[in-house]
């Protein structure tokens, strides 16, 4: 069966052609796109299919935004997308949209064990509960339960639920972020435009002079990537400082995830922030976070914890969640 999948993010979209059988998925075509860069989905999908002329019997998206009847605006980029419209436009015969996360969660039946870096090997239990946990443009969440022969992912809007402060500094972080946002999710946070922000924050209160190195370098590159790069040479204190808290809300909200469901069968972090600072998430601020909560730290300490290292997790999982759940 052909297949036309995508995962649709903030920042990047990933499309490909997938040739499915009961043995898995074989790529026939792949790319990657800006999404900014594009006035609108059907634009890109119209240029991936030109390129390639594949006719699919079926099409699955993944899509960062709430999908309600087939209906999603994406609070990361200026779209609304209509399952129905764009197959008809497209001149697809079936066209699914689910949420990105759902995408990502369905593609770690995909992978493969190099995909994986684990943090924290726990006690695995496979037919549990399941979250994926996603820092990215934006911060994306969902669970899987086990259905008896495999992992059913459910869609949520969890990364838009209200950031807890846990510390003085962490509270401090909450005002000045109120003082921007009104309200402050834990997207707000964990993300690339929320460890900017953390940067802001610690600049602004002055806890570390700034460097004029990372000021030119934020000129020019995607400041989030200039403060991690920075975090892992160990050449910006405020860089260090701020990729730490990030990290240790990121484990304090993982560690949330894993209670809210029970995900006794494992914690993933996806998206494309965790595979960047891995030797960082190594140490030992993440795993501290994850496990501080209370009566309950030990059952969070039992859980496993992985890092997803396959950027096209969710890509595969829109080809599969589109093979198996038409
Ligand atoms: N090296 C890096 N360190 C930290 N953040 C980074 C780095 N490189 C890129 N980013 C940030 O990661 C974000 C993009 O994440 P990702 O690659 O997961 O995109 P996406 O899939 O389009 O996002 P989403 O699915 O959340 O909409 C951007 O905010 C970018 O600034």
């Amino acid at each position: 069966m052909l297949i036309l999948a995508g995962d649709v993010g903030g920042t990047s979209t990933r499309l490909a052609y997938f040739e499915a059988d009961a043995a898995g998925l074989t790529v026939l075509a792949h790319a990657q796109y800006k999404s900014a860069a594009h006035g609108s989905l059907t634009e890109m999908l119209r240029h991936f299919s030109l390129q390639h002329g594949i006719i699919c019997e079926r099409a699955c998206l993944g899509i960062a935004g709430p999908i309600i009847d087939g209906r999603v605006r994406t609070p990361n980029l200026p779209w609304t997308i209509d399952s129905v419209d764009l197959a008809q436009t497209l001149g697809l015969a079936q066209l699914r949209l689910i949420n990105d996360l759902e995408a990502n969660t369905y593609g770690i039946a995909a992978l493969k064990q190099d995909d994986l870096f684990t943090l924290n090997a726990g006690t695995p239990h496979p037919d549990a509960t399941i979250a994926v946990v996603s820092a990215g443009t934006g911060l994306g969440e969902s669970l899987a339960y086990w259905d008896g022969g495999t992992h059913r992912p459910l869609p949520s809007e969890a990364g838009h639920a209200d950031f807890a402060a846990r510390n003085d500094l962490e509270a401090e972080l909450l005002l000045y972020l109120q003082a921007k946002h009104g309200r402050v999710s834990y997207e707000r946070v964990l993300s690339g435009p929320g460890l900017h922000d953390i940067y802001r924050f610690l600049r602004d209160r002055r806890y570390f002079e700034e460097q004029a190195a990372v000021v030119d370098a934020m000129a020019s590159l995607d400041p989030p990537a200039v403060i991690t790069r920075a975090a892992l040479k160990d050449s910006c204190p405020m860089c260090v400082k701020a990729v730490d808290m990030f990290i240790a809300i990121y484990g304090a909200e993982a560690g949330n995830a894993a209670l809210r469901f029970l995900a006794t069968g494992g914690v993933y972090l996806g998206g494309g922030i965790a595979p960047k600072i891995l030797d960082l998430l190594k140490g030992a601020t993440f795993m501290v976070a994850f496990t501080a909560k209370g009566r309950l730290s030990p059952l969070v300490q039992s859980i496993p914890v992985h890092v997803i290292l396959n950027e096209d997790t969710a890509l595969l999982g829109a080809g599969r969640a589109a093979f198996y759940t038409p």
